[in-house]
């Protein structure tokens, strides 16, 4: 028994990080936490796509997102545990101004969403890479384009549409 709490107490330091052979209980190391910022023009599915990717379904009804909505889910990866905390923005530039610089402070990726349904909001994807540029954010933070919507393959529009 008590080798088996000896080496359980020795598997908890080492899940820590902390050297092994003391004889002080740390505890167990926080989950990183990543922040991941969803943009793109309004009603293109951000919404949708951050629920589905941490509860699992879609949203049973969705409304305009005011300001941000944060969703976080736990996913495990090269044997490391760790948080992905998605913030769901507004597309609406009214329901954006007040929040924008918050969006921003601290970001480690950027997930870019256009509706493969509508051209435009493709076409503003400049704008939000721009937005990214104005609000400093380094060269190094990855970046993810999604076209959403690609269930309504008779309605995707291409080019010429
Ligand atoms: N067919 C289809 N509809 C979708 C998909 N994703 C979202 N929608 C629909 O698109 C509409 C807008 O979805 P939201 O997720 O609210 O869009 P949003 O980008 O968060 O909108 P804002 O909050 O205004 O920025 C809703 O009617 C959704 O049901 C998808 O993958 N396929």
């Amino acid at each position: 028994m008590a080798s088996e709490l000896e080496s359980s107490l020795e598997a908890s330091f080492t899940a820590s990080g902390a050297l092994s052979g003391t004889s002080v209980l740390l505890p167990p190391a926080r989950s990183r936490i990543f922040k991941i910022i969803v943009i793109g023009d309004s009603n293109v599915g951000k919404t949708c796509l951050t629920y589905r990717f941490c509860a699992g379904r879609f949203p049973d009804r969705t409304e305009a997102t005011i300001g941000v909505d944060f969703r976080e889910r736990a996913v495990e990866i090269d044997g490391e545990r760790i948080k992905i905390q998605l913030w769901d923005t507004a597309g609406q530039e009214r329901f954006r101004k007040s929040m924008v610089q918050h969006y921003y402070r601290n970001v480690h990726a950027v997930v870019f969403v256009y509706d493969m349904t509508n051209m435009a909001s493709f076409h503003s994807l400049p704008s939000w890479i721009e937005e990214c540029k104005q609000h400093l954010l380094a060269n190094d933070i990855p970046r993810i384009l999604v076209g959403n919507k690609c269930d309504l393959r008779s309605a995707i529009q291409g080019p010429s549409s």
